[in-house]
């Protein structure tokens, strides 16, 4: 059994790390943390717990962690870029859910995150999460940066069409709407049910920290430099994440391959599922699910095409990536623990 910690266990990807965890069939969570909850057993804050854990929340102890094998950091930025490294250090290998390892250029990451970073190291070494594109990176990392909620969703669904430089990729964009539960279990008064109910909005638009994270996947993906227009908007509901992505291809004959292309690109993909052309893909698709459902169009005789890409925010999104990172770096089936269908309805 693959012995787990997990800090910041009370927040939303924690707790949506134990209910996948509760019944993975190799994983056995040692600890979980929270400083404000410490003391209190994990079945009584979240009763759907009841039966599977007989843990109580405690203090995030360093040695304590240092014992388990992999570490999962679903904390605020700036947290697991101060212990990790310590942790790494003692032989334990770590998923960051928190984007402290995303970004490679440092001023970038500084300038975004409001804060210096303090692990110039494994800020480089770190692999990115992404299973799709590093799969064979993440096998040995010893530290994952598991990627963000939007970047996931934009990123997979502009993947084939950059790999293959089938799109103008200066002017590539991608409109995101996002569940509340986006921004965490803190109490915000923008988040309340009051604010959001009955209501939706853009945010960010003039500019948001997944920006730099989805350009520099993007590139990577392009091979060079990318134009990309990224507004998120928060939907008056609690999980999932639907981007429609847009990208003007270079040769409107393309248009006769492109179902085939994606089907291809994504074919050994456990987690990536190409609806049928035309389909729009429903975030209750993906809702507790492992999966990214998308879908291609095309208007009329536009040069334009459109890729509707739809993930739970909380597992594809964070948690179950995140796991999904776990069975990778150990040699596991990549499944495992993640196979469950999505809610419905
Ligand atoms: N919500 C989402 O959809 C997604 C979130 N993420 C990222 O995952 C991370 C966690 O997100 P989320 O679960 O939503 O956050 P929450 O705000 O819901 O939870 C944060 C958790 O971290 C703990 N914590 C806070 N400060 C510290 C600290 N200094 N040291 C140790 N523990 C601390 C809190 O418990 P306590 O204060 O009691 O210790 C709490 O358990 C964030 O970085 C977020 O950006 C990534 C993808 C998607
Ligand atoms: C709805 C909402 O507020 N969403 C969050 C993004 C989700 C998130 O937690 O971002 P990371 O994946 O980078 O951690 C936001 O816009 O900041």
């Amino acid at each position: 059994m693959i012995k787990v910690g997990i800090v910041g266990g009370t927040g939303y990807t924690g707790v949506e790390l134990l209910r996948i965890l509760a019944t993975h069939p190799q994983a056995e969570v040692t600890m979980i943390t929270s400083r404000s909850e410490a003391g209190q057993p994990v079945a009584d804050m979240y009763p759907n717990l009841r039966g599977y854990f007989d843990l109580e929340f405690t203090e995030p102890d360093e040695e304590r962690l240092a014992a388990c094998d992999l570490v999962f950091f679903a904390t605020p930025h700036g947290v697991a870029m101060r212990t990790a490294p310590k942790l790494i250090a003692a032989g334990t290998r770590v998923v960051d859910l928190s984007a402290d390892f995303r970004i490679r250029d440092l001023d970038v990451w500084a300038a975004w995150y409001g804060m210096p970073h303090e692990s110039v190291e494994w800020a480089e070494k770190a692999v990115y999460g992404l299973p799709e594109v590093f799969r064979d990176q993440i096998r040995d990392a010893k530290l994952v940066a598991n990627p963000g909620c939007y970047p996931t969703a934009v990123q997979l669904g502009f993947l084939p069409l950059l790999e293959k430089g089938l799109v103008d990729p200066s002017r590539l964009i991608a409109d995101a709407k996002s569940g509340a539960s986006g921004a965490g279990r803190q109490g915000k008064i923008g988040m309340l049910h009051g604010e959001i109910g009955e209501s939706f909005k853009a945010y960010g638009a003039s500019g948001h920290r997944h920006l730099p994270e989805i350009r520099q996947g993007l590139e990577i993906a392009a091979g060079g430099r990318v134009g990309v227009t990224f507004v998120p908007h928060l939907l008056p509901m609690i999980r999932g994440i639907e981007a429609t992505l847009y990208a003007e291809v270079r040769d409107p004959a393309i248009f006769d391959t492109l179902q085939s292309l994606y089907e291809e690109r994504f074919a050994n993909e456990p987690f990536v599922d190409v609806m049928p052309y035309g389909a729009h893909p429903e975030t209750r698709s993906v809702r507790g699910a492992n999966h990214c459902r998308m879908a291609l169009h095309r208007q009329e005789n536009s040069p334009v095409v459109i890729v509707s890409s739809v993930i739970d925010n909380l597992v594809k999104g964070a948690a179950g990536q995140a796991v999904q990172n776990m069975n990778i770096m150990f040699g596991i089936d990549e499944t495992a623990g993640l196979d469950a269908p999505a809610l419905l309805p």
